[in-house]
């Protein structure tokens, strides 16, 4: 790196600044632009990995890039038109805020320095570049953090295929440490909940509080993925922090693509069974996901209130992610908090980063004095 004294001359890593630790969050990713132009690789990436789509390659790419690559991408960009923002993707917005936040209040909290850096699955900025920019930095610890709360292997363990591939091509990889999830996580769950009763307080109550998680094909739960289960722990934890029975608070599936079948009970079945009760207004949230995009604000809060309205509800009064609230960063500083223990970089005396800037200053001085060419 320009300016940064690199006394080996290696490209790639420096070793004469203080060893940092990293945290580097993970969410999906999202197109560049609301456009079909945009959406298009963006898709082909996405629905390329064989992590989301378990299906005979050859096959599955002739039909992604066949059939569902001509048409997916305009719909989805008229979906995205709908939610964009003068910031951009609000998935994109709402991590990086999210990203800073959790700097900040790490900064606080630790005693040592601490790099957060957030990358997308999908899209930009791409894993291995972060984590090449962080090495770069000085990150020789890296704790990964998808920002999906349940494990599914179509999302948390892409992140990894991801994170192992870039790995995988490292001459001296970072020491490494990965959270699977954090479906049950205590102060994840009063986030929730703290969530909801504020969402009451400012608009009412809703007959029913309906929880809607992102779907999966049923045959990734019956093939070993344990989602379905976070999902459910997840939900019966909510239920509890709020004193709710499973008929006040049921939870749902969503954002089903295609003709298998996926988790049950549809989320969209759902809200128009609701609406043909007679029910008239429901709260929905969606646990599943850190920060609001285009399956919360559009498929949710849109099409779903939609769905409800034509059924005969009223209103579908959506609850916002976490996004970047100080409860949401609070329980990701825990985590990070539990997951870095032991780590050199953040003992209170700091012992290890004193020892390697006395190093680096000595490497320094025999630099200047011409000892090192
Ligand atoms: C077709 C297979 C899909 C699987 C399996 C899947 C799992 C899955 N997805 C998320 C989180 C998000 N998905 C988002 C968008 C999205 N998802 C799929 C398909 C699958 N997802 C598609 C095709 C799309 C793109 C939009 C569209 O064309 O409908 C998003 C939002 C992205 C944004 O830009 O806002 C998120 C977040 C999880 C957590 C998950 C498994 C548990
Ligand atoms: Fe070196
Ligand atoms: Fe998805």
């Amino acid at each position: 790196m320009p300016g940064t004294p690199n006394y080996t001359g290696l490209a790639g890593h420096s070793h004469d600044t203080l060893p940092q630790a990293g945290v580097l969050l993970v969410n999906l990713g999202t197109p560049d632009a609301p456009t079909a132009a945009a959406v298009r690789p963006y898709l082909a990436q996405f629905l390329g990995d064989p992590r989301v789509i378990e299906y005979p390659r050859l096959l599955w790419m002739a039909i992604l890039h066949g059939v569902i690559l001509r048409v997916r991408p305009k719909r989805s960009a008229h979906a995205y038109a709908r939610i964009w923002t003068e910031q951009g993707s609000p998935l994109r917005v709402g991590s990086e805020a999210l990203a800073a936040a959790l700097q900040t209040e790490l900064g606080r909290r630790r005693p040592g320095p601490i790099r957060v850096a957030l990358a997308m699955r999908y899209g930009k900025p791409a894993v291995a570049d972060t984590i090449a920019q962080l090495q770069r930095e000085g990150v020789r610890r890296l704790l990964v953090l998808p920002l999906y709360p349940q494990y599914s292997a179509t999302s948390t363990g892409s992140v990894f295929d991801a994170v192992a591939d870039t790995i995988k091509g490292l001459r001296w990889p970072p020491e490494l440490r990965q959270i699977n999830d954090y479906h049950a996580e205590p102060a994840y769950i009063a986030a929730l909940a703290d969530s909801v009763r504020a969402h009451w307080e400012r608009n009412g109550r809703g007959e029913k509080l309906l929880m809607s998680f992102h779907g999966i094909p049923e045959r990734y739960l019956r093939n070993g993925d344990p989602y379905f289960c976070q999902c459910h722990a997840t939900a019966r934890l909510l239920r509890e922090a709020l004193g709710l029975s499973a008929d006040e608070a049921p939870m749902s599936f969503q954002s089903r693509v295609g003709r298998e079948r996926w988790l049950h009970p549809y989320t969209d079945e759902t809200v128009k069974a609701f609406g043909a009760q007679g029910i008239k207004r429901i709260d929905v949230i969606s646990p599943g996901f850190a920060v609001d995009c285009l399956e919360t604000l559009e498929e949710i809060a849109m099409q779903n209130g939609e769905f409800f309205r034509e059924a005969g509800g009223d209103t579908l009064s959506y609850i916002p992610c976490l996004n970047a609230t100080s409860t949401h960063v609070d329980a990701i500083a825990d985590l990070v908090l539990r997951h870095t223990q032991g780590w050199p970089e953040f003992a209170e005396d700091y012992d290890a980063a004193a020892a390697a800037v006395r190093l680096a200053e000595a490497r320094e001085r025999a630099r200047k004095a011409g000892a090192h060419a």
